[in-house]
Protein backbone atom coordinates (compact mmCIF):
# COMPACT_ATOMS: atom_id res chain seq x y z
CA UNK A 1 0.00 0.00 0.00
CA UNK A 2 1.09 3.60 -0.53
CA UNK A 3 1.97 5.99 2.11
CA UNK A 4 -0.77 8.47 0.72
CA UNK A 5 -3.76 8.21 -0.96
CA UNK A 6 -5.58 10.15 -2.60
CA UNK A 7 -9.15 8.35 -3.62
CA UNK A 8 -11.67 9.96 -6.11
CA UNK A 9 -11.13 13.48 -3.98
CA UNK A 10 -13.62 15.77 -4.77
CA UNK A 11 -14.53 19.15 -4.03
CA UNK A 12 -17.64 20.98 -4.75
CA UNK A 13 -18.23 24.87 -3.92
CA UNK A 14 -22.42 24.65 -4.74
CA UNK A 15 -22.94 23.69 -8.13
CA UNK A 16 -18.97 24.58 -9.37
CA UNK A 17 -16.42 21.58 -8.49
CA UNK A 18 -12.56 22.57 -7.67
CA UNK A 19 -11.89 19.19 -7.67
CA UNK A 20 -13.29 16.05 -9.61
CA UNK A 21 -12.46 12.44 -8.49
CA UNK A 22 -8.81 12.93 -8.08
CA UNK A 23 -6.72 9.50 -7.72
CA UNK A 24 -3.44 10.07 -6.45
CA UNK A 25 -0.87 7.21 -4.65
CA UNK A 26 2.63 8.74 -3.39
CA UNK A 27 5.32 6.85 -2.03
CA UNK A 28 7.42 7.12 1.34
CA UNK A 29 10.24 9.95 0.18
CA UNK A 30 8.74 10.59 -2.78
CA UNK A 31 8.60 14.40 -4.13
CA UNK A 32 5.31 14.96 -6.01
CA UNK A 33 4.22 18.70 -7.32
CA UNK A 34 1.06 19.53 -8.67
CA UNK A 35 1.41 21.44 -11.43
CA UNK A 36 -1.42 23.46 -13.38
CA UNK A 37 -2.33 26.75 -14.61
CA UNK A 38 -4.06 29.25 -12.15
CA UNK A 39 -7.76 28.01 -10.67
CA UNK A 40 -7.12 24.51 -11.27
CA UNK A 41 -7.75 23.08 -8.10
CA UNK A 42 -3.91 23.03 -6.83
CA UNK A 43 -4.36 24.37 -3.60
CA UNK A 44 -7.85 22.89 -2.75
CA UNK A 45 -6.61 19.54 -3.16
CA UNK A 46 -3.42 20.55 -0.66
CA UNK A 47 -5.74 21.99 1.58
CA UNK A 48 -7.79 19.01 1.17
CA UNK A 49 -4.60 17.09 2.11
CA UNK A 50 -4.18 19.31 5.12
CA UNK A 51 -6.89 18.86 6.62
CA UNK A 52 -8.39 23.08 6.08
CA UNK A 53 -10.72 22.46 3.32
CA UNK A 54 -13.48 19.45 3.94
CA UNK A 55 -13.89 16.61 1.26
CA UNK A 56 -17.21 16.61 -0.57
CA UNK A 57 -16.24 12.79 -1.72
CA UNK A 58 -13.62 10.17 -1.54
CA UNK A 59 -10.54 9.68 0.98
CA UNK A 60 -7.72 10.69 2.08
CA UNK A 61 -5.17 7.67 3.52
CA UNK A 62 -1.96 8.02 5.15
CA UNK A 63 0.04 4.86 5.96
CA UNK A 64 -3.40 2.86 5.56
CA UNK A 65 -5.22 5.38 8.14
CA UNK A 66 -8.41 7.39 6.88
CA UNK A 67 -8.09 10.71 7.68
CA UNK A 68 -10.16 12.11 5.32
CA UNK A 69 -12.06 14.04 8.19
CA UNK A 70 -9.63 14.43 11.11
CA UNK A 71 -8.81 17.68 12.03
CA UNK A 72 -5.80 19.37 10.48
CA UNK A 73 -3.42 19.50 14.06
CA UNK A 74 -4.35 15.73 14.22
CA UNK A 75 -3.04 15.01 11.01
CA UNK A 76 0.52 16.22 12.20
CA UNK A 77 1.39 17.65 8.29
CA UNK A 78 4.20 19.90 7.70
CA UNK A 79 3.13 22.74 5.94
CA UNK A 80 4.84 25.79 4.18
CA UNK A 81 2.69 28.27 2.22
CA UNK A 82 3.22 30.99 -0.05
CA UNK A 83 2.87 33.68 2.64
CA UNK A 84 5.73 31.83 4.94
CA UNK A 85 2.92 32.95 7.89
CA UNK A 86 5.63 33.65 10.30
CA UNK A 87 4.70 35.21 13.37
CA UNK A 88 6.08 38.42 13.40
CA UNK A 89 6.89 39.13 16.91
CA UNK A 90 8.76 35.83 17.33
CA UNK A 91 12.38 35.21 16.67
CA UNK A 92 13.66 32.66 14.11
CA UNK A 93 14.08 30.00 17.07
CA UNK A 94 10.75 30.57 18.97
CA UNK A 95 9.24 30.55 15.28
CA UNK A 96 10.78 27.21 14.52
CA UNK A 97 9.77 26.18 18.12
CA UNK A 98 6.58 27.18 18.51
CA UNK A 99 5.19 23.76 17.21
CA UNK A 100 7.34 21.40 19.69
CA UNK A 101 5.83 23.80 22.38
CA UNK A 102 1.99 23.34 21.34
CA UNK A 103 3.00 19.82 21.77
CA UNK A 104 4.52 20.38 25.24
CA UNK A 105 7.33 18.78 24.26
CA UNK A 106 10.16 18.69 27.11
CA UNK A 107 12.53 22.39 26.75
CA UNK A 108 15.42 20.39 26.64
CA UNK A 109 14.53 18.51 23.60
CA UNK A 110 12.25 20.84 22.06
CA UNK A 111 15.86 23.24 22.02
CA UNK A 112 18.02 20.12 20.13
CA UNK A 113 15.63 19.52 17.82
CA UNK A 114 15.30 23.58 16.54
CA UNK A 115 19.11 23.88 16.67
CA UNK A 116 19.31 20.61 14.34
CA UNK A 117 16.41 22.24 12.04
CA UNK A 118 18.12 25.51 11.81
CA UNK A 119 21.18 23.60 11.02
CA UNK A 120 19.69 22.03 8.09
CA UNK A 121 18.37 25.11 6.43
CA UNK A 122 21.81 26.93 7.06
CA UNK A 123 20.24 29.68 9.41
CA UNK A 124 21.93 28.95 13.01
CA UNK A 125 23.48 32.46 12.96
CA UNK A 126 20.04 33.70 12.57
CA UNK A 127 18.24 31.96 15.52
CA UNK A 128 17.67 35.34 17.59
CA UNK A 129 16.56 37.89 14.96
CA UNK A 130 12.82 38.80 14.07
CA UNK A 131 11.02 37.15 10.66
CA UNK A 132 11.26 41.45 9.66
CA UNK A 133 15.40 41.48 9.67
CA UNK A 134 15.63 38.83 7.31
CA UNK A 135 15.75 38.25 3.77
CA UNK A 136 13.59 36.80 0.95
CA UNK A 137 15.24 33.58 0.65
CA UNK A 138 16.19 33.03 4.76
CA UNK A 139 12.36 34.02 5.91
CA UNK A 140 11.57 30.90 3.38
CA UNK A 141 13.66 28.88 4.82
CA UNK A 142 12.82 29.72 8.64
CA UNK A 143 9.24 28.39 7.49
CA UNK A 144 10.61 25.54 6.30
CA UNK A 145 12.50 24.57 9.33
CA UNK A 146 9.27 25.11 11.47
CA UNK A 147 7.99 22.95 8.97
CA UNK A 148 10.20 20.14 9.30
CA UNK A 149 11.00 20.50 13.27
CA UNK A 150 8.20 18.41 13.86
CA UNK A 151 9.46 15.70 11.45
CA UNK A 152 5.95 15.11 9.78
CA UNK A 153 4.89 12.40 8.02
CA UNK A 154 4.64 14.63 5.16
CA UNK A 155 5.64 17.73 3.90
CA UNK A 156 2.61 19.93 2.31
CA UNK A 157 4.58 23.15 -0.02
CA UNK A 158 2.29 25.46 -1.67
CA UNK A 159 4.40 27.79 -3.84
CA UNK A 160 6.67 27.76 -1.30
CA UNK A 161 9.12 30.05 -3.55
CA UNK A 162 6.95 32.19 -5.30
CA UNK A 163 7.91 35.06 -3.40
CA UNK A 164 11.76 35.05 -4.47
CA UNK A 165 13.49 36.33 -7.47
CA UNK A 166 14.15 34.38 -10.20
CA UNK A 167 18.03 33.79 -9.14
CA UNK A 168 16.86 33.34 -5.70
CA UNK A 169 14.61 31.09 -6.59
CA UNK A 170 16.81 29.09 -8.84
CA UNK A 171 18.71 28.54 -5.88
CA UNK A 172 16.39 27.75 -3.21
CA UNK A 173 14.63 24.90 -5.79
CA UNK A 174 18.04 23.05 -5.29
CA UNK A 175 18.86 23.94 -1.70
CA UNK A 176 14.85 22.63 -0.93
CA UNK A 177 15.06 19.44 -2.84
CA UNK A 178 18.68 18.49 -0.98
CA UNK A 179 17.20 19.20 2.36
CA UNK A 180 14.37 17.42 1.03
CA UNK A 181 16.27 13.84 0.10
CA UNK A 182 18.36 14.20 3.03
CA UNK A 183 15.08 13.82 5.71
CA UNK A 184 13.28 12.00 3.59
CA UNK A 185 10.17 13.17 4.00
CA UNK A 186 7.33 12.50 1.44
CA UNK A 187 6.63 16.12 -0.12
CA UNK A 188 3.57 17.35 -1.81
CA UNK A 189 4.20 20.67 -3.26
CA UNK A 190 1.70 23.09 -5.24
CA UNK A 191 3.13 25.31 -7.91
CA UNK A 192 1.81 26.77 -11.46
CA UNK A 193 5.82 27.08 -12.70
CA UNK A 194 6.53 24.02 -14.76
CA UNK A 195 10.22 24.34 -14.89
CA UNK A 196 10.25 24.06 -11.00
CA UNK A 197 8.12 21.14 -10.82
CA UNK A 198 9.65 19.58 -13.58
CA UNK A 199 13.37 19.93 -12.19
CA UNK A 200 12.63 19.14 -8.47
CA UNK A 201 9.71 16.35 -8.82
CA UNK A 202 10.06 12.55 -9.23
CA UNK A 203 6.18 12.63 -10.27
CA UNK A 204 4.22 15.70 -11.68
CA UNK A 205 0.31 15.51 -11.39
CA UNK A 206 -0.45 17.89 -14.60
CA UNK A 207 -3.74 19.45 -13.35
CA UNK A 208 -6.14 21.73 -15.35
CA UNK A 209 -9.99 22.42 -14.83
CA UNK A 210 -10.16 20.15 -11.22
CA UNK A 211 -9.02 16.92 -12.98
CA UNK A 212 -5.66 15.35 -13.26
CA UNK A 213 -4.87 15.10 -16.29
CA UNK A 214 -1.67 13.09 -16.82
CA UNK A 215 0.54 11.72 -13.78
CA UNK A 216 4.44 10.82 -14.56
CA UNK A 217 7.82 11.31 -14.31
CA UNK A 218 8.72 15.14 -15.64
CA UNK A 219 10.59 13.14 -18.84
CA UNK A 220 7.82 11.70 -19.64
CA UNK A 221 5.52 14.38 -18.97
CA UNK A 222 7.57 16.48 -21.61
CA UNK A 223 8.38 13.50 -23.94
CA UNK A 224 5.30 11.97 -24.23
CA UNK A 225 2.21 14.47 -23.27
CA UNK A 226 -1.18 12.32 -23.05
CA UNK A 227 -2.65 15.56 -24.53
CA UNK A 228 -2.91 19.13 -26.45
CA UNK A 229 -2.99 20.56 -22.81
CA UNK A 230 -0.24 18.99 -21.23
CA UNK A 231 2.26 19.18 -24.24
CA UNK A 232 1.54 23.19 -24.16
CA UNK A 233 1.52 23.48 -20.77
CA UNK A 234 4.70 21.29 -20.06
CA UNK A 235 7.48 23.25 -22.08
CA UNK A 236 6.89 24.52 -25.37
CA UNK A 237 5.22 22.81 -28.46
CA UNK A 238 4.57 22.83 -32.22
CA UNK A 239 1.19 21.07 -33.05
CA UNK A 240 -0.48 20.49 -36.35
CA UNK A 241 -3.27 19.08 -37.08
CA UNK A 242 -3.08 15.87 -39.86
CA UNK A 243 -5.24 12.89 -41.42
CA UNK A 244 -3.25 9.90 -41.30
CA UNK A 245 -2.71 8.99 -45.10
CA UNK A 246 -0.58 5.54 -44.97
CA UNK A 247 -0.09 2.86 -42.32
CA UNK A 248 2.58 0.23 -41.83
CA UNK A 249 4.22 -1.76 -39.59
CA UNK A 250 7.08 0.90 -39.02
CA UNK A 251 4.96 3.30 -38.28
CA UNK A 252 2.37 6.17 -40.46
CA UNK A 253 2.86 9.03 -42.74
CA UNK A 254 0.27 11.94 -41.93
CA UNK A 255 -0.79 14.56 -43.91
CA UNK A 256 -0.63 18.07 -42.71
CA UNK A 257 -1.37 20.64 -45.02
CA UNK A 258 -0.21 18.98 -48.28
CA UNK A 259 3.26 18.37 -46.59
CA UNK A 260 3.99 14.01 -45.71
CA UNK A 261 5.09 13.65 -42.48
CA UNK A 262 6.51 10.13 -41.08
CA UNK A 263 5.98 8.91 -37.44
CA UNK A 264 6.85 5.43 -35.81
CA UNK A 265 3.19 5.28 -34.24
CA UNK A 266 1.58 2.09 -36.43
CA UNK A 267 -1.42 2.11 -34.02
CA UNK A 268 -3.38 4.65 -36.49
CA UNK A 269 -5.80 4.25 -39.00
CA UNK A 270 -6.15 5.69 -42.27
CA UNK A 271 -7.86 8.78 -42.53
CA UNK A 272 -8.02 9.32 -38.81
CA UNK A 273 -7.76 12.92 -37.82
CA UNK A 274 -4.57 13.22 -35.52
CA UNK A 275 -2.73 16.45 -33.54
CA UNK A 276 0.95 15.93 -33.86
CA UNK A 277 3.88 17.69 -31.32
CA UNK A 278 7.10 18.32 -32.44
CA UNK A 279 8.94 19.82 -29.43
CA UNK A 280 11.50 23.38 -30.57
CA UNK A 281 14.27 21.97 -29.79
CA UNK A 282 14.25 18.51 -32.24
CA UNK A 283 14.16 20.56 -35.40
CA UNK A 284 17.82 20.62 -36.81
CA UNK A 285 18.97 22.65 -39.52
CA UNK A 286 20.44 20.81 -42.50
CA UNK A 287 21.33 20.71 -46.11
CA UNK A 288 18.52 21.40 -48.88
CA UNK A 289 18.70 17.84 -50.13
CA UNK A 290 17.95 16.66 -46.33
CA UNK A 291 14.93 18.73 -45.30
CA UNK A 292 11.81 17.71 -44.80
CA UNK A 293 10.52 20.95 -44.54
CA UNK A 294 11.69 24.55 -45.76
CA UNK A 295 10.84 27.98 -43.82
CA UNK A 296 11.87 31.57 -43.85
CA UNK A 297 13.09 32.77 -40.25
CA UNK A 298 11.05 35.43 -38.75
CA UNK A 299 12.29 36.39 -35.87
CA UNK A 300 15.37 34.87 -33.56
CA UNK A 301 15.67 35.75 -30.10
CA UNK A 302 18.92 35.61 -27.56
CA UNK A 303 18.20 33.60 -24.66
CA UNK A 304 21.08 33.28 -23.06
CA UNK A 305 21.98 29.63 -23.39
CA UNK A 306 19.98 29.48 -26.67
CA UNK A 307 18.25 31.23 -29.23
CA UNK A 308 14.33 31.11 -29.86
CA UNK A 309 13.31 31.27 -33.76
CA UNK A 310 9.91 31.31 -35.17
CA UNK A 311 9.88 29.85 -38.66
CA UNK A 312 7.24 30.31 -41.40
CA UNK A 313 7.10 26.91 -43.21
CA UNK A 314 3.94 24.91 -45.17
CA UNK A 315 3.31 23.22 -41.77
CA UNK A 316 2.91 26.88 -40.49
CA UNK A 317 4.50 29.14 -37.77
CA UNK A 318 7.50 26.69 -36.11
CA UNK A 319 9.16 27.31 -32.93
CA UNK A 320 12.92 25.74 -33.07
CA UNK A 321 15.26 26.37 -29.85
CA UNK A 322 18.78 26.27 -31.32
CA UNK A 323 22.04 26.26 -28.86
CA UNK A 324 25.75 27.07 -29.45
CA UNK A 325 24.87 29.31 -32.60
CA UNK A 326 27.07 32.00 -31.28
CA UNK A 327 26.35 35.68 -32.22
CA UNK A 328 23.01 34.75 -34.20
CA UNK A 329 23.43 31.95 -36.73
CA UNK A 330 20.45 33.00 -38.57
CA UNK A 331 19.46 36.36 -39.92
CA UNK A 332 15.39 37.56 -40.19
CA UNK A 333 14.02 36.47 -43.49
CA UNK A 334 16.76 33.54 -44.19
CA UNK A 335 15.62 30.61 -45.68
CA UNK A 336 16.57 27.64 -43.57
CA UNK A 337 16.21 23.70 -44.09
CA UNK A 338 14.72 21.95 -41.27
CA UNK A 339 14.47 18.02 -40.44
CA UNK A 340 13.99 16.41 -37.21
CA UNK A 341 14.41 12.23 -35.68
CA UNK A 342 10.95 10.90 -36.94
CA UNK A 343 10.65 9.74 -33.20
CA UNK A 344 10.17 12.82 -32.67
CA UNK A 345 7.01 13.32 -34.00
CA UNK A 346 4.41 12.74 -31.09
CA UNK A 347 0.59 11.98 -31.63
CA UNK A 348 -1.29 14.02 -29.12
CA UNK A 349 -4.93 13.37 -27.65
CA UNK A 350 -6.91 16.10 -28.44
CA UNK A 351 -9.51 15.67 -25.65
CA UNK A 352 -8.18 16.80 -22.28
CA UNK A 353 -9.88 14.78 -19.57
CA UNK A 354 -7.77 11.31 -19.97
CA UNK A 355 -5.50 10.75 -17.03
CA UNK A 356 -2.59 8.72 -17.78
CA UNK A 357 -0.35 7.51 -14.37
CA UNK A 358 2.79 6.57 -14.91
N1 LIG B 1 -14.13 28.93 -0.86
C1 LIG B 1 -14.37 28.86 -2.18
N2 LIG B 1 -15.60 29.09 -2.68
C2 LIG B 1 -15.86 28.99 -4.00
N3 LIG B 1 -14.91 28.69 -4.94
C3 LIG B 1 -13.66 28.47 -4.50
C4 LIG B 1 -13.32 28.55 -3.11
N4 LIG B 1 -11.99 28.26 -2.99
C5 LIG B 1 -11.53 28.04 -4.24
N5 LIG B 1 -12.54 28.17 -5.15
C6 LIG B 1 -12.41 28.02 -6.61
O1 LIG B 1 -11.91 26.72 -6.88
C7 LIG B 1 -11.04 26.75 -8.00
C8 LIG B 1 -9.72 26.13 -7.64
O2 LIG B 1 -9.05 27.00 -6.73
P1 LIG B 1 -7.55 26.70 -6.22
O3 LIG B 1 -7.19 27.76 -5.24
O4 LIG B 1 -7.48 25.29 -5.77
O5 LIG B 1 -6.75 26.88 -7.58
P2 LIG B 1 -5.19 26.85 -7.83
O6 LIG B 1 -4.96 25.87 -8.92
O7 LIG B 1 -4.46 26.63 -6.56
O8 LIG B 1 -4.94 28.31 -8.38
P3 LIG B 1 -3.74 29.39 -8.11
O9 LIG B 1 -2.54 28.85 -8.84
O10 LIG B 1 -4.29 30.64 -8.73
O11 LIG B 1 -3.56 29.48 -6.62
C9 LIG B 1 -10.93 28.21 -8.43
O12 LIG B 1 -11.79 28.44 -9.53
C10 LIG B 1 -11.40 28.97 -7.21
O13 LIG B 1 -12.02 30.19 -7.57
Amino acid sequence: MSFLQLENLSKHYGDFTAVEQLNLTVEKGEFVSLLGPSGCGKTTTLQMIAGFVEASAGRVLLDGRDITHEKPNRRGLGIVFQSYALFPHMTVSANVGFGLEMRRMAADECTERVRKALALVHLKKFSHRYPRELSGGQRQRVALARALVIEPPVLLLDEPMSNLDAKLREDMQVELREIQRKVGTTTIMVTHDQSEALSMSDRVVVMDAGRAIQIAKPFDAYESPVNQFVSQFVGKANLFEGEVASVSRQGSALNVHGHLLNTNDASLHIGEQVTLCLRPEKLERCSPQDEIIRGRVRSGVFLGNQWLYHIDTGLGDLLATWQNCGNAACCDGQEVSLRWPTDALHIVKRGQHEVRHG
